[in-house]
């Protein structure tokens, strides 16, 4: 393609559809340097997408496009860039950060030194008449909002500005100024594109693209073609052009376009309304005296009150204007290799954002710190204690043996199981009446000891192998076995009271030595166990929460086109993200180890360190799939369940729950897929076995996650993708069945 230094842009034989529906077709376009240029259509013409693809933001299917003679983002950080001002359609803002925030995020990406910053700012303010930079632009009108849009595009005065319908929700007297501002711009050698509806609009731009259903159908000087049709407004040309066309959507056209054209423009009548400019709606027009159109069509202001307020005083616009007359660029330039200090910046800038934003909203903070220590004491208080005071029946018949011994093993036998905490002991005469309260559900279960208990037990340890001894000792269970915890807890609890009553006549029941242990306790607890995954999975699932939805809005409300434009990557970005929620992870991690240990007493025998490293590796894992999810969704719901989908699979696969020993064996290489389950195993054995990183599980599990992180974030960043290709399956499938 012949590169033509004059043109700002060209576009040859542009083609581009969204999936199969065609959106640009075999389009055109030369835009000269310096010029003011407008793009006007019904909705749906396929204007924004002929922005975005200038922007380098959309792929062509075919032709080809050149931005200052280079193809938008054919190498790392040059076209377009800072050298353009975006402000798209929608808003495109972050609503929960200031005035003063927002531009300086952008100025920050931006590379502006600070005076420059301060300079740009204050004419920002004053030509679109800003409301104080402290306010919250969440809490400004739709009117202000679009104000800061076009402030961040104008803000580091770029030499080519793209902007999408800049006028809509501006009072008359803004849009005046703005649109003058652009023409003063332009004549410093700024290129300009604007879209709009308001086809009378265009008059003030240097030329005219008409388009519709994807095609430039005209273009030219406005005054050329209103002589060329000979029609009394720009509005009629499209008109007639659209006639010519076959147009069926001309209504639409008009009926979108709310503004009506004076009968008497360009007459030269005495009307007052004489000069009105055309694109004013009748509404407007009382308020409007003040606005003239002069002979250059340029609009001023011809009231006295006003005339504080005009353009040319708010810019100071003359000669000595050194903004204006500036030729250097105000970007410093970034020359180290691969452009790191400039990445570098994009990524703290959009970090310290991102941090901010979620200090200011109090109840994301409260979500991502109180909540999982919330969660994890929940955790811990209703799942895996040891259970408390179970109802149990109690039927003790032993006699005792009188004095001189003076013995009362069943009543031994009974305080040692007291003693464990487990029982809540209910006293029966008969086992009869007992066994009816378990059926009513008053008790668990039931104790007999027999009559002669005490006799024959002593008998029984003395003599195993006396079978009237074991007859008359034997302690009769009767239960409710459809709980399978309190059963074991029970049987277990029963041994141990055996055993203790053996060890008063020195006789240990059971000849197997259970210390010392070669990892663990004998004596630990289930909670034990539980933990560990747990506070592994609540930071996993906090972390996809938290993130899941961070671009869905953003790409909804275009925030995210504006920052691909200004070349911030999806790596920047994506790293901003992590950033901004570092500190706040590393505080969420520390709290519930804290609450693990200090308040539920489960112990760290390896290094707390590697402990709170793995966890926080677990978060980043957590966040790195909550951003491809938000990458993926187009919508929040769709984030949340995609976040849902995660998340409950891996509480139930990961052996959290339950040990993954008790998986089916077929389905064992199931858990051994997720990261969750190898962050598990990982924080047990440093948590319950005390090993080093050397020990294999641990420094494996450590790879493995680590290698889910980066899988991870690099699905995400192509999820994310900051050039969108036209994926048309139905096409590749042709292709390859060709
Ligand atoms: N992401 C997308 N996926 C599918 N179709 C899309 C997408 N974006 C736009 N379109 C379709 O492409 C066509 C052109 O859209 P575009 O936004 O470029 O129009 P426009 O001229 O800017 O309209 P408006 O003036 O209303 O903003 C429309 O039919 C629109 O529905």
């Amino acid at each position: 393609m012949e590169v033509n230094s004059e043109l700002a842009i060209q576009l040859i034989n542009v083609n581009r559809s969204y999936g199969s529906s065609k959106v640009i077709e075999n389009l055109n376009l030369n835009i000269k340097k310096g010029t003011i240029n407008a793009l006007v259509g019904a909705s749906g013409c396929g204007k924004t997408t002929l922005l975005k693809i200038i922007l380098g933001r959309l792929v062509p299917d075919s032709g080809e496009v050149r931005v200052f003679g280079m193809e938008p983002y054919s190498s790392v950080l040059t076209v377009p860039g800072s050298l353009v001002g975006y402000a798209p359609q929608e808003n495109a803002l972050y609503t929960d950060i200031t005035i003063e925030e927002t531009l300086q995020f952008f100025a920050t990406l931006h590379n502006m030194s600070k005076e420059h910053f301060q300079e740009r700012k204050q004419q920002m303010i004053k030509l679109l008449d800003l409301p104080p930079m402290n306010r919250i632009v969440g809490s400004l009108s739709g009117g202000q909002k679009r104000r800061v849009s076009l402030a961040i595009a104008l803000l580091h005065s770029p030499k080519l500005c793209i902007l999408d319908e800049p006028t809509v929700g501006l009072d008359p007297l803004l849009r005046t100024l703005v649109i003058n501002h652009l023409k003063d711009i332009s004549a410093t050698g700024v290129t300009v594109i604007i879209t709009t509806h308001y086809i009378e609009e265009a008059r003030v731009a240097d030329k005219v693209f008409l388009m519709r259903n994807g095609k430039i159908l005209e273009n030219g000087e406005p005054e050329y073609l209103i002589q060329k049709y000979d029609a009394p407004t720009l509005e009629d040309v499209f008109l007639q052009i659209c006639r010519a066309d076959e147009s069926k959507t001309l209504d639409l056209i008009i009926s979108k376009s709310n503004y009506t054209q004076p009968t008497n423009y360009n007459n030269n009548s005495n009307n007052n309304n004489n000069n009105l400019p055309p694109y004013v709606s009748q509404e407007e027009n009382s308020d409007l005296s003040s606005i003239i159109l002069d002979s250059n069509n340029n609009l001023n202001i011809n009231n006295e009150n006003s005339l504080n307020n005009t353009y040319n005083d708010i810019m100071n616009i003359d000669e000595h204007n050194p903004l204006l007359m500036e030729e250097k660029p105000y970007i410093k330039s970034d020359k180290s290799p691969f452009h790191v200090v400039t990445k570098t910046k994009h990524i703290l800038a959009i970090g310290k954002r991102k941090l901010i934003q979620i200090l200011r909203n109090k109840i994301v903070l409260f979500f991502e710190l109180f909540s999982p220590t919330f969660q994890i004491v929940l955790y811990f208080l209703f799942i895996g204690g040891t259970p408390k005071q179970v109802g149990f029946g109690v039927v003790n018949q032993d006699l005792g043996i009188g004095p001189p011994v003076n013995l009362y093993l069943g009543a031994d036998l009974i305080a040692n199981l007291q003693s464990s905490g487990l029982f809540q002991f209910h006293y029966y005469n008969s086992t009869a009446e007992a066994i009816a309260q378990v059926k009513l559900g008053v008790t668990w279960g039931v104790i007999e000891i027999p009559e002669n208990f005490s006799m024959a037990w002593p008998e029984r340890l003395n003599d195993p192998t006396d079978s009237s001894a074991e007859a008359e000792s034997n302690v009769q269970l009767y239960m409710d076995f459809t709980n399978f915890q309190i059963t074991q807890f029970v049987q277990q609890e029963l041994q141990t009271a055996f055993e203790q009553l053996g060890s008063k006549f020195n006789i240990s029941m059971n000849p197997v030595e259970v210390e010392p242990a070669i990892f663990g306790s004998a004596t630990a607890k289930f909670l034990w166990f539980l933990a560990p995954g747990f506070v592994g999975l609540i930071t996993f699932a906090h972390s996809i929460g938290i993130t899941a939805v961070s671009f869905v809005r953003e790409k909804i409300d275009g925030s995210l086109d504006r920052l691909f434009a200004y070349n911030v990557s999806t790596g920047s970005i994506i790293m901003g993200h992590f950033l901004g929620h570092i500190a706040l992870l590393c505080v969420q991690a520390g709290i519930l180890l804290l609450i693990s240990i200090l308040g539920f007493g489960i112990p760290i025998r390896g290094d707390v360190g590697l402990v709170l490293l793995m966890v926080i590796l677990n978060g980043f894992v957590g966040m790195s799939l909550g951003l491809l999810i938000s990458g993926i969704s187009k919508i929040e719901t769709e984030a949340i369940q995609l976040s849902l989908a995660c998340y409950f699979p891996t509480l139930i696969m990961s052996g959290t729950l339950w040990p993954l020993q008790g998986i089916p064996i077929q389905f064992r290489w199931i858990p051994n897929l997720l990261p969750a389950t190898h962050a598990a195993a990982v924080l047990r054995d440093l948590m319950l076995k005390g090993v080093s990183f050397t020990y294999p599980e641990v420094y494996q599990g450590f790879l493995i996650v680590l290698a889910w992180f980066i899988g991870l974030f690099f699905l995400s960043t192509f999820a994310l993708k900051e050039r969108e290709k036209n994926f048309n399956f139905k096409k590749l499938f042709l292709k390859k069945n060709n």
